[in-house]
Formats: C-alpha cells, sequence, structure tokens
C-alpha cells in the first residue's frame, strides 16, 4: 500500500465529507464517495459540487477520475480508511444527535469483508465516547454476521473553515488523530502523508500561502481528540464574543472596535484572528458546538460559565443590531429593510443559523417588509425560508432602491465595493446599519445615517 494508492471511503458527502474526498483524491487516493441523499449523488455522478466552495468544482473535475460516487455502502468493503463524516445536529436538548454516525457504522459493519485491515476514522464532531461507541456499533455486528477481520478505529476531528475549505484542507494548522492503535495510527499517517510534508503540486487556483510550515500531526488518545474539536471551537467563540462585548462598550466610551482589536491583536499573545465584531457566529458549527459541549459538562455535573456567557453575549448581539434599526426609524412596522447576506459568512452558500435569516424573521414578525439578496446563498435562503413573505432579490443594487433602511449581515466583498453614495440616493430614507463593519461613515458623501458596531 503506497501513500499514493489507498482507497478511501468517505461516507457523508456534505461540507466536510465532500471536501476530504476531493482533496484526498487530488493527492492520488481513490476515493469511493457515499451518500444517502439522492439529490447529491445525482449532482456528484456528474461531477458537479452541490456546495459553493473555493476551488472544490474545481478540483472535482481534475480529480473525477479517482472519485467513484454511490449511494450504496458495497464499495466501502474493498476501503483501507473509511471516514465518517455524517451530520451531526442539535437535538432538543443542545447534545450532538450521533444517530446519522450510529447508522453510518452500522452500515460499514454490515458490508467489512474477512481477513482484512481496515481503519474506520470518525471526522464528524461528536460527543466524547463517540468514537469508543462507534467501534462496539461495529464490532456488534460484525459478531453477528460472523465475519472476523481486522478494523482499528481512530477520531480525526475537522478544523476547515467553510469559504476556506479546501485551502483549510490542503494547507491545514496541524491534523489530529486520536486512536489507541498504531496500525490506525500508521495507516492514517501514511494517507496524510502528502500535505504533512506538502509534497503535492499546489492547484494553481489555491497556491500554498507564502512560508508555509509542514504541518504537525498530533496523535493522541480518542476522548483527547474529540475534546480538542470542541475546545477548539468554544475557544473561538468565546473570542468573537469578547470582542463583540468590548464593542458594546466601545459604543459607551466613544472608542472605535476596530482600533482597539488592531491594537490587541497585534500582542502576538492575543493574535488578530477572530476579533471582528458585528453581528455575532452563526452557522452549522459554533452555535451547535458550543451548545453540544455545555450538554457533555452537564452529563457530568460541570459547568462551562465562561461557554455559557459568549452563547448568551452571541444571542445579545443580534438584539443590539436590530435595536440599532429600531432606533435609526423609530417605528419599524410598514418599513422596507433590505437584508444584505444570508450566508452565515462569505465564501459560502450555507445559511444554517445564519444571523441574517435570523434577523429577517424578527422584521417580518415586526411588520417590516423584508428584502432579501445573497450573491451566492439566494436559493438555500429562499428554500428556507419559502414560507415567509419575503421579496428575494437577484440585483443587488435593485434590492435597495426606495428602502427605508439597508442592513449589512454578512461581510461579502462584493458588498463593501458597491458605488454606495449613488444607491443610497434611490433609497427612501438613506439608514445604513452596517452589522459587520465592512464600511465606515468615510465611504459616504455625507446626509447618510452610516451605523457601525462598536464604533
Ligand atoms: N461544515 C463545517 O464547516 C464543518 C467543519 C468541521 C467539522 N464539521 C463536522 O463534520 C460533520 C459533517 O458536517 P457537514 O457540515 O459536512 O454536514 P452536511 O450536513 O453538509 O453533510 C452531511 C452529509 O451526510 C449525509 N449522510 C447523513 N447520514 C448518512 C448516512 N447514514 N450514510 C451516508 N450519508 C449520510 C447527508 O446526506 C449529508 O450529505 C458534522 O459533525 C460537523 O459538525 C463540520
Ligand atoms: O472575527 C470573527 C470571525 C468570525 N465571525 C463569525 O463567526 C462565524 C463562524 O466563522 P468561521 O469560524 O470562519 O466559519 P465556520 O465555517 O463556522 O468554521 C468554524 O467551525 C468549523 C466547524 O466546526 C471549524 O472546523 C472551524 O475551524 C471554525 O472556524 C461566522 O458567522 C462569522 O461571521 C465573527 O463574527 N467574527
Amino acid at each position: 500500500m503506497s501513500a499514493s494508492q489507498m482507497t478511501v471511503a468517505v461516507v457523508g458527502t456534505g461540507y466536510v465529507g465532500l471536501t476530504t474526498g476531493v482533496a484526498l483524491a487530488y493527492l492520488g487516493h481513490h476515493i469511493i464517495a457515499i451518500d444517502k441523499d439522492p439529490r447529491k449523488i445525482e449532482l456528484l455522478s456528474k461531477y458537479q459540487s452541490p456546495i459553493h466552495e473555493k476551488g472544490l468544482q474545481e478540483l472535482l473535475t481534475t480529480a473525477r477520475s479517482k472519485i467513484t460516487v454511490t449511494p450504496d455502502y458495497e464499495p466501502a468493503a474493498e476501503a483501507d480508511v473509511i471516514i465518517i463524516a455524517v451530520g451531526t445536529p442539535p437535538k432538543q436538548n443542545g447534545e450532538a444527535d450521533t444517530r446519522f454516525v450510529e447508522a453510518a457504522a452500522r452500515d460499514i459493519a454490515s458490508v467489512l469483508k474477512a481477513d482484512r485491515d481496515y481503519v474506520v476514522v470518525v471526522k464528524s464532531t461528536v460527543p466524547i465516547g463517540s468514537n469508543r461507541r462507534v467501534a462496539s456499533v461495529i464490532e456488534k455486528v460484525l459478531a453477528e454476521r460472523g465475519v472476523v477481520t481486522r478494523v482499528t478505529f481512530a477520531s480525526n476531528p475537522e478544523f476547515l473553515r467553510e469559504g476556506m475549505a479546501l485551502h483549510d484542507t490542503l494547507y491545514p494548522d496541524r491534523i489530529v488523530i486520536g486512536s489507541e492503535k498504531d496500525q490506525a495510527i500508521s495507516t492514517l499517517r501514511k494517507m496524510y502523508q502528502p500535505l504533512l510534508e506538502q509534497t503535492f503540486d499546489a492547484p494553481s487556483f489555491l497556491p500554498r500561502p507564502a512560508s508555509f510550515p509542514l504541518p504537525p500531526l498530533i496523535t493522541t488518545d480518542p476522548t483527547s481528540a474529540e475534546m480538542i474539536k470542541y475546545a477548539a471551537n468554544a475557544f473561538l467563540a468565546v473570542k468573537i464574543s469578547f470582542i463583540n462585548e468590548v464593542a458594546g462598550l466601545c459604543e459607551k466610551v466613544g472608542a472605535d472596535v476596530l482600533e482597539v482589536a488592531r491594537g490587541m491583536g497585534l500582542d502576538s499573545r492575543i493574535g488578530p484572528k477572530f476579533l471582528q465584531a458585528g453581528l455575532g457566529w452563526g452557522g452549522s458549527c459554533f452555535p451547535k458546538d458550543t451548545q453540544a459541549l455545555q450538554a457533555i459538562a452537564g452529563e457530568y455535573g460541570y459547568t462551562l460559565p465562561i461557554i455559557h456567557a459568549s452563547r448568551e453575549v452571541n444571542a445579545r448581539q443580534r438584539v443590539l443590531v436590530l435595536e440599532k434599526l429600531q432606533s435609526a426609524l423609530k417605528v419599524l412596522r410598514g418599513r422596507t429593510i433590505t437584508v444584505l447576506g444570508m450566508a452565515f459568512k462569505p465564501g459560502t452558500d450555507d445559511v444554517r443559523d445564519s444571523p441574517g435569516m435570523e434577523l429577517m424573521q424578527v422584521l417580518l414578525e415586526r411588520g417590516v417588509h423584508v428584502r432579501g439578496h445573497d450573491p451566492i446563498a439566494i436559493e438555500n435562503a429562499r428554500n428556507m425560508l419559502a414560507d415567509m413573505d419575503i421579496k428575494w432579490c437577484e440585483d443587488v443594487e435593485e434590492s435597495m432602491k426606495e428602502a427605508d433602511a439597508i442592513l449589512i449581515a454578512t461581510d461579502w466583498p462584493e458588498y463593501k465595493h458597491l458605488p454606495w453614495n449613488d444607491l443610497v440616493k434611490h433609497m427612501k430614507t438613506p439608514v445604513i446599519v452596517d452589522a459587520r463593519n465592512i464600511l465606515s461613515h468615510y465611504d459616504f458623501d455625507g446626509n447618510v445615517n452610516y451605523i457601525g458596531v462598536g464604533r
């Protein structure tokens, strides 16, 4: 088994599974991409990406001969490594729902062949102990089938950011493998060798960052690996909430949070990233993972006051932005407000737990005529809020005409470079609530009520 010729099955072709599969195919592995969603299978069978991620379509096209797409698990029996990358959405009580992970484990176990070596990897973000549960599910099914084979298990959490998914996969800060078996660790080390040693040719559309250091491989026990993932996400969420809390005080005392964040971030112990104040964090990870971590702590009778506070600050941030609109317009009912940005962040079409989408719903409840625009995510947004009376606008400039206010909810670069001074002339009242601080009052000629966050 050479590094360039492993067969890897990826179960779940969402943001994580598809990116991982396409990147591993580009690195030379044979990929079996398995998903239960017929829509994804149909698109992927034509090598069309179901999601918007920079470079993903190009790499999918480049590596297509290395990728087999299927709704069936049988081909996974030929794999050396089987990666579980299915969703772990939140349950009502905040715990991560591992139902899909367990179903995948059962389906994997139902096809494994006798007398072979397999490594089963959990890449999904899962509660503490899930890797051991996956192992016991698989061992139980194998015993029921009377199949004797050699399976080792590993936790291999994923740290990619949406919008940067391929970049983060090809140029990771680190790779974490939690396993009790040397066999699993050495197989995964081989699988990731081209990334660890950066021996692959960088795609022209995703160049290797200048002075990129070789990523370290962290090998640890499965429980610590599971904890690393949650702790990293919780820390980043806390960091954003911290600067949002500071932003509120900046408004009171007359400071500018952009200046404050810059001055703080230049301290190498703090660092400049994740200090962007605004509408707070959304998406499919921070909200659910901070909640899941609280649920895990609860099981042990422990509390996480800092993480709890970060969630409260994050929720308050959305209310504070709404209050900015309210105080600028006085009366919201009957007004027309254009929300720019449905994706939870730029570079993605993902609208899961998108702050802009949540604010739209609150505005609707308050009797506002709501318009929505996004450069990429409009179709997903429309599908998610299909039964709501929202005017979806394909043309950003049109979306602002005769509006009483604009709410910038996502920091898409496109929005920064609009001809703002022309556009505001066609608004009913020139109120801009810039909840991502992408503009400043210096961008406007005057007579515009420009309102940022923390400045
Ligand atoms: N999205 C991210 O940025 C990100 C980053 C790091 C980690 N994660 C974690 O990775 C996991 C996957 O996240 P995602 O955003 O890619 O999810 P997703 O919802 O985009 O994709 C999950 C995929 O799994 C498929 N699936 C579900 N059950 C299946 C089964 N039994 N067999 C085959 N396919 C099945 C679904 O059809 C879907 O296509 C989650 O645990 C998430 O927390 C996500
Ligand atoms: O300074 C900042 C940085 C981010 N955000 C917001 O925070 C959210 C999350 O952003 P980001 O972390 O860039 O995107 P995700 O794709 O959710 O990635 C996070 O969640 C993933 C899923 O677990 C992890 O793999 C990544 O490491 C982790 O960054 C978005 O709503 C951003 O608008 C801010 O408000 N201010």
